[in-house]
């Protein structure tokens, strides 16, 4: 899974890569207007009054740009980020030993929050709303808790299942944004930009291609370019036209509306083994050979923003668009 080249997943060698790629600044991040222009305001409003930004929750999809977004909002704040991520914090020790290197109006970036420990998160209530930590230091009747004071900070937690997220964590942060797929627009934009910072010369009408098959998502868009890259390098000088981006797309199997063959088995069982549905998740799994949870966390989202599967009370359907795009006749219901 990890190798398809749809992932909304950053392979290891991708994040170096994606880190000369990063908009520093707002006004470079393109799209997600709604979360940008409440953003700015926040920033604004408590720069105006000295003091740190709310705590913010980042939500959506892998790869639409909440790491991004952490360091955005620490360089327009102008204070430091220290990263790290749910599954990284162990003990409260580790956290405590976090948050007192911070220094005052720092952004401390947590990744993955929804899999940080119970314990841990019990921690983090005092630190995010009183920026205080109650820590229990010594065993047994040595055992006694100490109250360390915490400069002012801002907690940037990034999650792709805010749903997995408990109700209190959620609550004690002020600005809850979430991350959207992005528009054709919006990523031919991105795959302009980044062409700029790559050096390929590439027109408007292939960015826009290059944008119809990226799913939504900016990770996705950088990859296919550079994958298109090598193409025009092998068979173009380099140039990448509509027509070379269409090629090389084609080579690498993503169709044109940024579907993949794992795609393509997905809705071929719907449809031919499961009349279109509804069928339940479960039953769909066991027929394509993949876990239940791939399906709706990695496969799915995609496939029912496009409108190609509906989620029903009695299971998935296959819609009237997905039987056109697949050049099935439409479903003969009852
Ligand atoms: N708004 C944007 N404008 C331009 N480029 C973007 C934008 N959002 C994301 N990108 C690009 O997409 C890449 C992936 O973004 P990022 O790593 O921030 O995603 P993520 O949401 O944190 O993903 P994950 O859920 O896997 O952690 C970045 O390297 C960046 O270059
Ligand atoms: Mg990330």
């Amino acid at each position: 899974m990890s190798d398809r080249v749809l992932s909304g997943q950053a392979t290891e060698a991708e994040q170096q890569f994606e880190l000369s790629l990063r908009p520093q600044r707002l006004a470079q991040y393109i799209g997600q207007d709604k979360v940008k222009d409440n953003l700015k305001i926040f920033i604004e409003a408590a720069k105006l009054r000295q003091e740190s930004l709310d705590h913010v929750l980042l939500y959506g999809p892998p790869g639409l740009g909440k790491t991004t977004l952490a360091v955005v909002i620490a360089n327009e704040m102008t204070v430091n980020v220290k990263m790290t991520s749910g599954p990284a914090i162990e003990r409260p020790g580790d956290l405590a030993a976090i948050l007192s290197s911070l220094e005052a109006g720092d952004v401390l970036f947590i990744d993955e929050i929804h899999r940080l420990p119970r314990a841990i998160e019990e921690v983090l209530y005092s630190a995010m709303e009183d920026f205080c930590l109650d820590i229990v230091v010594g065993k047994g009747p040595e055992a006694r808790s100490i109250r360390l004071d915490l400069p002012p900070f801002t907690l940037v937690g990034a999650t792709t299942r805010a749903g997995a997220l408990s109700a209190p964590l959620r609550d004690r942060f002020g600005v809850l944004a979430r991350l959207e797929y992005y528009d054709e627009e919006a990523l031919a934009q991105i795959v302009i930009r980044s062409g700029e910072l790559f050096g390929v010369e590439l027109n408007e009408q292939a960015a826009y291609e290059i944008a119809r098959r990226s799913r939504g998502t900016p990770r996705i868009a950088n990859r296919l370019l550079k994958r298109v890259r090598d193409y025009a390098q092998v068979l173009a000088n380099g140039i990448v036209s509509e027509q070379l981006a269409q090629q090389a797309l084609e080579l690498l199997q993503v169709d044109p509306r940024g579907l993949d063959h794992i795609d393509h088995k997905l809705m071929q069982s719907m449809i031919e083994r499961f009349g279109g549905g509804p069928v339940g998740l479960d039953a769909l799994a066991a027929s394509i050979g993949e876990e239940r949870i791939t399906i709706e966390d990695v496969y799915e989202p995609y496939l029912l923003q496009i409108g190609f599967i509906q989620r029903t009370p009695r299971g998935r359907i296959a819609t009237m668009i997905c039987y056109d795009h697949f050049g099935y006749p439409p479903a003969q219901k009852e």
